[in-house]
């Protein structure tokens, strides 16, 4: 069944992306007009709306469910076939004018002038979500690894009864993330008159195709959240979820509104990797009044090796309870993690009353205002960690890894809008209302951004990023700091920007990434570190490399030839006619290039 899907993913799509003729780019556009530099025409053409590649991961759930003798339950190899008829989902004549092959489907041209064009990948077997375990999670993520570098975004369907669950442990499985991951389902199936599906997947794949946002979401009734803040609240509503401590990440309403500043990145400039292994010595145990010491005791003893406390209020049990609390002690001391959450739905603990501290004592540690779905799926992922030693180990589930929890500033962050500069700015422009200043800063910290990445000034960034400015801004063309200093070839302000979680995946108007700026400028160290924190070319540009490495090897571009290699490229690519760069070179005879192809064989494995 797999087998199916798979045909239909990034290679056949990429075939069937390449075989319509490819109409030039325009000699005297922007990007082609650049001097000394290797072709950015790889995007595509330009005058067209740029392709963004989405693979929909189903899991199962009611999305896809029909009525069976004892109930809903999924149905394999259903839903593509349903989705080629929902002209909403599918655009069938671009998809046959195009020449795509028939798994694949392509939403109609969105409002920011993009095609989405997604592949449908079924697990085997479909699940009802109660029936999902840690290996099914570690399965979804090891497709995740497999096609992270063929696809732009990711959407998993999944059903909503642990949807939250797996969104809270794929944040955590999924380790230096750079890309959009979403999950969505629905309360009806798609097939019914009346759904929430169609919904929820046009939401899900606009968002994952359109913006990157390196997290782990889930998107549900119109709303974006952070899919480890979420719970299910709802069983017969579409607004099934509620994110009570996180507002939502974004918000799609007439427009589809993203809150960048909410939105997490990871400070690493490390590749991505799954981590698959997760602990399942684990479970959560809910405190009431009059908890049995027996029963605490029993759920404490060996295998478990680490529980959610879910605790009343700010996070308090008795006090007055002296078994209950030995019993607690004596798990700690044998390394047992006690991590105390609340059971209320919105706040956080903290030390505030006697019966808090208490738990403190016995060796709890708090889990600050992180959902039991999360507490847990952090619970598991970091006592799989086996290379991390028992302090360390504490000292992470105290810590925010992936957003999960709030962590409060030790200095109240200076509020951008409350600045004397944007404030001056509108004082000028006779601007007083809250909303207005607000417009001002959006527009104005985009360009102050790139204006500093371009003229390498770090110590402006980090006072707009201590301002709370967001440094992956996209000015007016889509560009962001990343893209502008990559074309400038200052490292260290790249680094910085990384580390402050500039994404190697943005892609600008022209559907060019940080990495077509470096290869267009040549910047070679740029490359490396890019590539380093885990840029790569798309399969869009891998394909059409061909002709333009027989067109730099045709100039006896040695250099030209280089750069791409240095960026992921195949040098044995095919031009348009069927040759190699190679051959064009034995045809022209130009020794020096000859040479490289030689030297390429010894440097081999430097760039990959
Ligand atoms: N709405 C749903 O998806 C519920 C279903 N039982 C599931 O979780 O798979």
């Amino acid at each position: 069944m797999e087998a199916a899907a798979l045909a239909a993913n990034g290679l056949s799509l990429a075939t069937a992306l390449s075989s319509p003729p490819r109409p030039a780019a325009p000699s005297g556009g922007r990007l082609a007009s650049f001097g000394r530099s290797c072709s950015l025409e790889l995007g595509g053409d330009y005058k067209g709306p740029v392709q963004v590649r989405v693979l929909v991961i189903n899991t199962g759930g009611t999305i896809g469910m029909v009525e069976e003798e004892k109930g809903l339950a999924p149905e394999a190899n259903k839903l593509a076939k349903a989705l080629k008829k929902m002209p909403m989902l599918h655009d069938d004549v671009y998809a046959k004018e195009s020449r795509f092959p028939d798994e694949t489907l392509v939403l109609p041209l969105s409002k920011q002038n993009k095609r989405i064009i997604y592949t449908i990948l079924e697990l085997s077997p479909l699940l009802d979500s109660s029936n999902m375990t840690t290996d099914d999670w570690a399965k979804i993520s090891k497709k995740l690894e497999q096609y992270y570098e063929q696809y732009d975004g990711f959407v998993i369907l999944h059903g909503t009864d642990t949807m939250a669950y797996t969104a809270s442990a794929l944040s955590f499985m999924c380790e230096n993330l750079g890309k959009t991951i979403v999950l969505t389902g629905s309360q009806v199936p798609i097939y019914e008159l009346r759904n929430d599906g169609r919904a929820n997947l046009l939401g899900a794949l606009l968002i994952a195709g359109q913006f990157v946002i390196p997290e782990v979401c889930l998107y549900f009734y119109n709303k974006l959240y952070r899919g480890n803040r979420v719970t299910k609240v709802d069983a017969g509503s579409f607004d099934a979820f509620s994110s009570p401590n996180l507002p939502p990440l974004a918000n799609a309403e007439v427009d589809i509104t993203i809150n960048w500043e909410t939105v997490w990145r990871a400070d690493t400039t490390q590749k991505f990797r799954v981590h698959t292994t997760m602990n399942g010595n684990v479970g959560v145990l809910r405190i009431f009044p009059g908890i049995n010491a027996a029963t605490v005791k029993a759920f404490l003893q060996p295998p478990m090796e680490g529980i959610v406390l879910e605790t009343y209020g700010t996070g308090n049990a008795p006090s007055n309870r002296e078994d209950l609390l030995l019993e607690l002690k004596k798990a700690t001391e044998r390394k047992v993690v006690i991590l105390n959450c609340t059971q209320c739905l919105r706040g956080s603990v903290v030390a505030v009353y006697e019966t808090g501290q208490s738990l403190s004592d016995v060796g709890a540690i708090p889990g600050g205002d992180m959902t039991p779905e999360a507490a847990l799926a952090k619970l598991s992922y970091i006592l799989s960690k086996r290379d991390l030693c028992w302090e360390e180990k504490k000292k992470m589930l105290s810590e925010n890894l992936r957003g999960e929890m709030t962590v409060v500033p030790r200095e109240a962050k200076i509020c951008l809008k409350d600045t004397k500069f944007i404030q001056v700015i509108a004082k000028s422009l006779s601007v007083s209302c809250k909303e207005e200043l607000e417009a001002i800063r959006d527009v104005l910290i985009p360009s102050l951004a790139c204006a500093a990445a371009k003229i390498g000034d770090i110590g402006a960034l980090a006072a707009i990023r201590e301002m709370g400015g967001n440094l992956s801004c996209e000015d007016y063309d889509g560009r962001t700091p990343l893209h502008i200093a990559s074309s400038e070839g200052n490292l260290k302000l790249i680094e910085y920007l990384l580390t402050y979680g500039a994404s190697v995946h943005a892609k600008d108007m022209f559907g060019a990434t940080p990495l077509m700026y470096a290869v267009k400028f040549r910047q070679l160290e740029v490359i490396h570190l890019l590539r380093e924190t885990g840029a790569h070319l798309s399969s869009q540009e891998v394909e059409n490399i061909g002709t333009e490495l027989c067109r730099l090897a045709a100039n006896g571009d040695k250099e030209g030839l280089y750069v791409w290699y240095l960026a992921g490229a195949n040098l044995e690519q095919t031009g348009y006619d069927g040759r190699t760069a190679f051959q064009i070179a034995e045809a022209t005879g130009h020794k020096a290039l000859l040479d490289f192809f030689n030297e390429m064989k010894i440097m081999k494995g430097y760039a990959k």
